[in-house]
């Protein structure tokens, strides 16, 4: 293993397999009845067939591809330039925006998913610049505080481009929620509220070319905490998705110009569990190295995540306790600089029990009025 640190190797049942499946991929989804300037939701009689193909990957896959998405070639090109012109300085250039606890937007290189190292370096930035969220992860300290963006020197542009490509971003995002919004069978806007302080970021990853490729992994297997993601990656390929059916990891194959769309933790939360949030991860290779671009779509951190009430109802009762997703986000970070021996926080960790359910179930069978219609 030469030089490698042992940080980045992973268990022996979490190591990439060299022969992954590669043949059925991800659905790949049309977007261009809604990206034109012209389109209408509501009149667009190929809308229900759209509608129906989101909803079919949100409930098969968690994950789709997006081609005719509307965002201008140009606008990722740029921001993927000028990605690789920050990258690819010294180190000490980089390290001069470094996160830390204090500051924490920027760069890193010490990632760790569920205590394994990962084989990338990151910039990250928030969408809106500052961002509110609370000054603390602890439940009763109401405090607030304000995340800022750090701009290095070189290149010059990187903070243009990235706000160019973020507002793309959100077009195509606000896009992608009222189709979800409509395949659950709400109103295509249920979600507006939920972004009007939001807290999204995007992050550049770099992933250098790995001595051990199959035996450390770019990003260790997780799932994303927000909304849903959008993401950029390169010809190099690399991500793999976790199959539904068989718990088979899938490589998605690069498709030019295409978005790969993820369900996140929270919308599975507001779908109460129609909708999952998938694993998945990075692979590395000792040739090339790859870049990606995650946008994460994210809620103002006063929302309380929980169930949807329209989704949730005497016979199938909301699944998780309301959470504060302020305080979801900042415990996460957290976690990020302190090796912490708890697990990460997780949306399981506000699941109810499944006992619980039942006996919700049953008691609202028991408290229909005599006279009412059991509903069972
Ligand atoms: O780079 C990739 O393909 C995946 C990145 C990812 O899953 C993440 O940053 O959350
Ligand atoms: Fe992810």
């Amino acid at each position: 293993m030469g030089e490698v640190d042992r940080a980045f190797i992973q268990p022996q049942e979490h190591r990439p397999k060299p022969d992954c499946t590669r043949a059925e991929g991800i659905p790949l989804i049309d977007l261009s009845i809604i990206s034109s300037p012209n389109s209408n939701l509501e009149n667009d009689q190929a809308l229900g067939v759209l509608v129906e193909e989101i909803g079919d990957a949100c409930k098969n896959w968690g994950f789709f591809q997006v081609i005719n998405h509307g965002v201008p070639l140009a606008k990722r090109q740029n921001i993927e330039k000028a990605s690789r012109i920050f990258f690819d300085q010294p180190l000490e250039e980089k390290r001069k925006v470094r996160r830390s606890e204090e500051k924490v937007l920027g760069y890193y290189d010490t990632e760790h998913t569920r205590n394994i190292r990962d084989w990338k370096e990151v910039f990250d930035l928030n969408v809106y610049d500052p961002t509110v969220v609370p000054a603390s992860y602890k439940p009763d300290d109401e405090e607030l505080t304000r995340w800022f963006n750090q701009w290095p020197e070189y290149p010059a542009d990187l903070r243009e481009v990235c706000e160019e490509y973020a507002t793309e971003m959100e077009k195509l995002a606000y896009k992608l929620t009222e189709l979800i919004a409509l395949s659950l069978g709400l109103p295509e806007d249920r979600f507006h509220g939920f972004f009007e302080e939001q807290t999204s970021f995007i992050r550049l990853n770099h992933y250098p070319p790995c001595p051990v490729p199959d035996l450390a992994l770019g990003v260790g297997r997780h799932k994303d905490g927000i909304v849903l993601t959008i993401l950029a990656q390169d010809d190099v390929g690399g991500l793999q998705v976790k199959r539904k059916t068989d718990g088979e990891w899938l490589w998605v194959k690069p498709t030019p110009n295409a978005y790969i769309i993820n369900v996140g933790d929270i919308i599975q939360v507001w779908s109460n569990d129609t909708y999952e949030s998938v694993e998945h991860r990075a692979m590395v290779n000792s040739g090339r190295e790859r870049f990606s671009i995650p946008y994460f779509l994210a809620p103002a951190h006063y929302t309380n995540v929980q169930p949807l009430e329209e989704l949730a109802n005497q016979h199938n009762p909301a699944k998780y306790k309301p959470y504060n997703w302020g305080k979801y986000l900042v415990t996460r970070k957290r976690s990020n600089f302190q090796k912490l021996d708890v697990e990460n926080l997780q949306i399981h960790h506000f699941k109810i029990p499944e006992s619980e359910l039942a006996e919700k179930i049953g008691l609202s069978v028991v408290h229909q009025p005599v006279t009412g219609r059991c509903f069972l």
